[in-house]
């Protein structure tokens, strides 16, 4: 049997459009680990994330985004958490007990990045991202380990800074 320790599961925080999927994906590659994406993975069990909040409401979208989180934060793995996953008092509790990475990005640079339909809390209503990243700031600040602004410069230098603190943290 090996004595070398389990590697601690990283955690990507950060409001809408932050990066934590494109970042994730790319420390994840850069690790050697496995990357999950929460959202992803509510997909692929469940269907497209408008179709739920459709089907269950927002209340219904988080009690399934609970438990897939919780799942995803036992695995030796870069886990990027949805954005709402931080409203939990549960996953927080974990978060703070783990590396964890959040991204900001400025008002003015995410509105370029949010096009699409794929999020229901933003959708049609262009003043929705700043109100609901000003709610959830002091969560995301609770949980943080570190934090990094996506808002300028190369994704390929920000992801050699992200690795590199990964690396020395996890
Ligand atoms: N420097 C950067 N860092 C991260 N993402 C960037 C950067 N520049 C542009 N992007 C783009 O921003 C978009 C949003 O990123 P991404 O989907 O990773 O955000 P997210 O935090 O996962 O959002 P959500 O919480 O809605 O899933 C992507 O299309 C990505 O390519
Ligand atoms: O910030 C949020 O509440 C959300 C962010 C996305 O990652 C998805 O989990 C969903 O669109 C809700
Ligand atoms: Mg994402």
């Amino acid at each position: 049997m090996s004595n070398q320790p389990v590697p601690k599961t990283i955690a990507m925080v950060g409001p809408m459009g932050s990066g934590k999927t494109k970042i994730g994906r790319r420390l994840a590659r850069d690790l050697d680990r496995p990357f999950i994406d929460t959202d992803q993975r509510i997909v692929a069990e469940h269907g497209e994330i408008a179709g739920i909040f459709e089907r269950v409401g927002e209340a219904g979208f988080r009690a399934i985004e609970r438990e897939v989180v919780a799942q995803a934060l036992t695995e030796p793995a870069v886990v990027s958490l949805g954005g709402g996953s931080v409203l939990d008092a549960d996953t927080r509790a974990t978060l703070r007990d783990l590396p964890t990475i959040y991204l900001t990005v400025s008002e003015r640079v995410v509105r370029g990045r949010l096009r699409g339909g794929k999020r229901p809390l933003v959708q049609n209503d262009p003043d929705a991202w700043l109100r609901i990243f000003t709610e959830r700031r002091a969560l995301y600040e609770e949980v943080a380990s570190v934090r990094f602004d996506t808002s300028a410069g190369h994704i390929t230098a920000l992801g050699g800074k992200i690795a590199a603190w990964a690396k020395e943290n996890s």
